[in-house]
């Protein structure tokens, strides 16, 4: 290496490297909050060790690549480990395994252990990302458990871990004097989104993983809390055994590794499965521990690379966050021979997977207007390399979602890609957040058409209101106003709709009642037969009843039974159009929410041009009824109703009656003119049998009605 003038010195940059990473080791195992993504602390090891490799000299045993985690809090009582809690050697390539294979098969063939074919046997097992304890049973009862710490001491969480229901209390069978179990504590994703979601509602701290929830709900001083927390515990390996298992005489302390003793000693731990984690493992879910789910013995290179590709794959499946996988070899006496450096076994190798988080900045938020004008805040985002692709921006769902998650322009954020999902904003990282960060803010206004943005009470998304003007939703609304129960306009496709709206020709409704024939012969696929059948469908469709007019333009919840209504009801386009909530609230159906959605619609001057266009462009609709032709022909007529119309309901035959002049009676007597007999009609129509007044039923009535 050669060093370039005012370049930081090699022991300079160890220094600044070791000071960062306990920095992080700080915020990451003490505080359970790191700051910035396990890749980004991975890099900044990473570089550490490559240096250490290349100045063997200023290598220092406390060196963050020398040790294990952090020490244990004050808080807790420590509990020093009888055998050390060791962390894995990482890989990350292809190459890294199979040189760690070739290192491992070149000392066992050494020490004359070698298999047959020359080829080792794994146990290949999920690396779930939680958090390391240690259980310690003694008589087969859980003593004492501890968190991982620095590896030789931890904190006692004994209390805590009794909560959680996956660990036994207990040991089934026959189980050892001593028996230390190695495993993690984890929390599903699903868990993690319910605990945040708690945790914001109340206003208490969110995490930002599933592990960083696990590690903090497991170092809680109050163990109530602990158990309101849903962890759950896997054991993958084990520390001290003592003592025999069936009957030998285990008062036999011992300070030794527990591989010694399970190689060393002939008596004592009889019935052990000694020869193999793989039977270890197995004895482990025997006694009743919950041992890793997915393990598997593998061969050779090929057998750790293919069990490597599968869990990928089934990575994102899985309830919980699995960073790697680990393989260890599976022969204990192997595992022996190969032995441990210093916060390391040399048997054994986290194989990680491509992060599926990182940080970046949040360089800001833009809106996006959807096909239904629903408007969808996106961050624009630094670009970063995340789960296995390159991202510049992800969505945010709407406005709650940023203030929910409180991130803001400017700040360091968390990118999440997880299998095929789109990116994410998980949050921000608060601590590194810079004093001119600004809150997003939705806009007035759209940003494709102009029109007003506007969000209806108790819904979560804003929306243009442009939606007969606006570009982004010039396709759908197109698309819905030629549909069958609205204008249906035969001919006109969905692939036409897209040529007519790419090319601009059509850039609102109106539009489509000036085009010719002529013109539409060039599209693709038009003929001139099909073309002139589409002209003639649209004169068709220009007088239309007023109700699908109305429905043909999109108002959000105004359906096809309301659009009739409100035609029925107000007659023209421009009666509706200037209709304020008393009024549209006088309409069948139409509550509050449909009144201010068709006030919203009709507020915004865009659409009222467009309405306005196609009127001019010859467009009439006609009206159901004109009231003053109507008014007269059931004019001097009272009706009582009775039992269940077919398809009206009372109040609807009700206002059809009142609409035509007519007037409705609750009770029966000469004077009425008709009654209306229904399913189930009861006295009401056998008083008009008596009296000789004339029965209708709803079609008699609709034939009155001229409809
Ligand atoms: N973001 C940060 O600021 C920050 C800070 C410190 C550490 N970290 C993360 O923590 C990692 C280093 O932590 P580490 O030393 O605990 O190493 P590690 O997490 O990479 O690997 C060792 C741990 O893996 C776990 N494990 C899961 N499944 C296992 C299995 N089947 N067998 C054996 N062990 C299994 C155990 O808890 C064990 O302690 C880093 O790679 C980084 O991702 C992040
Ligand atoms: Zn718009």
């Amino acid at each position: 290496m050669t060093k370039k003038e005012g370049e930081p010195s090699a022991a300079q940059r160890i220094d600044d490297l070791r000071s960062q990473i306990a920095e992080h080791n700080h915020r990451y195992y003490v505080e359970d909050a790191p700051s910035i993504s396990d890749a980004a602390y991975d890099r900044l090891m990473n570089a550490l060790q490559a240096l250490e490799a290349d100045h063997p000299d200023l290598i220092t045993p406390d060196s963050p690549t020398q040790r294990v985690g952090a020490a244990p809090l004050a808080a807790f009582d420590s509990v020093r480990h009888a055998v050390p809690m060791l962390s894995l050697g990482n890989a990350f390539h292809r190459e890294d395994i199979e040189a760690f294979d070739k290192r491992v098969a070149d000392t066992l063939r050494e020490a004359g252990m070698a298999g047959e074919d020359g080829e080792v046997e794994y146990m290949a097992e999920r690396k779930f990302d939680g958090l390391a304890v240690s259980l310690r049973y003694e008589q087969g009862s859980l003593v004492r458990a501890a968190t991982r710490g620095d590896g030789r001491t931890g904190e006692d969480i004994t209390s805590n871990i009794r909560t959680l229901r996956s660990v036994p209390l207990s040991l089934r069978g026959k189980a050892p004097e001593v028996l230390e179990v190695r495993g993690e504590v984890l929390m599903s994703r699903g868990d993690f989104e319910r605990l945040n979601e708690a945790q914001r509602a109340r206003g208490d701290k969110v995490f930002v993983n599933p592990r960083n929830a696990a590690a903090g709900s497991l170092r809680q001083l109050d163990p109530r809390i602990t158990a309101q927390r849903p962890l759950r515990f896997y054991a993958y390996g084990w520390g001290e055994i003592l003592g025999a298992v069936r009957g030998a005489k285990g008062d036999r302390p011992s300070t030794d590794t527990a591989q010694a003793q399970l190689f060393g000693q002939e008596d004592g731990l009889a019935g052990l499965p000694r020869d193999t984690h793989a039977g270890m493992l197995d004895w482990l879910a025997s006694l009743g521990l919950p041992a890793s789910p997915g393990r598997k013995a593998v061969r050779g290179v090929q057998g750790l690379l293919s069990y490597y590709d599968a869990q990928g794959g089934e990575r994102g499946r899985l309830p919980f966050d699995i960073d790697g996988v680990v393989y260890k070899v599976n022969a204990l006496a192997a595992q022996a021979v190969l032995g441990f450096v210093s916060r390391a076994p040399r048997f054994a190798i986290a194989h990680k997977f491509p992060a599926q988080e990182e940080t970046t900045q949040l360089l800001g938020i833009e809106v996006q207007v959807g096909r239904t004008g629903a408007i969808t805040p996106v961050a624009r985002l630094k670009p970063v390399f995340v789960g296995g692709v390159t991202v510049t921006n992800a969505t945010l769902h709407n406005e709650d979602e940023v203030r929910r998650k409180d991130v803001r322009i400017g700040d360091t954020v968390i990118v999440r890609r997880a299998g095929d999902v789109i990116p994410e904003v998980v949050g921000p990282v608060v601590q590194a957040r810079p004093a001119d960060a600004k809150q997003f803010v939705m806009p007035d206004t759209c940003p494709i058409c102009g029109s007003a943005i506007e969000r209806p009470e108790d819904e979560a998304v804003s929306r243009c209101t442009g939606g007969l003007f606006c570009a982004a939703q010039r396709k759908q609304t197109l698309r819905h106003a030629a549909s069958r129960k609205a204008l249906d306009i035969e001919g006109l496709g969905e692939k036409l709709v897209d040529q007519l709206v790419d090319s601009e020709r059509v850039k609102t409704l109106a539009d489509l009642f000036t085009l010719t024939a002529e013109e539409l012969a060039l599209y693709d696929r038009m003929g001139r037969k099909s073309a002139e059948n589409l002209v003639a469908a649209l004169h068709d469709a220009s007088t239309p009843e007023l109700g699908r007019l109305l429905y043909a333009l999109g108002i959000r919840h105004v359906g096809e039974a309301t659009a009739r209504d409100l035609a029925l009801h107000f007659g023209s386009v421009d009666a509706v159009m200037h209709a304020d909530e008393a009024a549209l609230l006088q309409v069948n159906d139409v509550g509050p929410v449909v009144a201010g959605s068709i006030i919203r619609f009709f507020a915004e001057p865009h659409n009222r041009e467009v309405v306005a266009a196609l009127l001019a462009a010859g467009v009439q609709p006609r009206s159901p009824q004109r009231p003053s032709q109507a008014g007269v022909r059931l004019a001097g007529r009272t009706f009582v109703l009775t039992g269940t119309l077919p398809n009206w309901t009372r109040d609807e035959a009700t206002r059809h009656i009142l609409s035509a002049g007519g007037k409705v009676s609750g009770s029966v007597s000469r004077k009425t003119s008709y009654v209306v007999a229904g399913e189930d009609a009861g006295s009401k129509l056998a008083k008009a049998r008596d009296l000789g007044v004339a029965i209708l039923d709803e079609d008699g009535l609709k034939a009155l009605l001229g409809q």
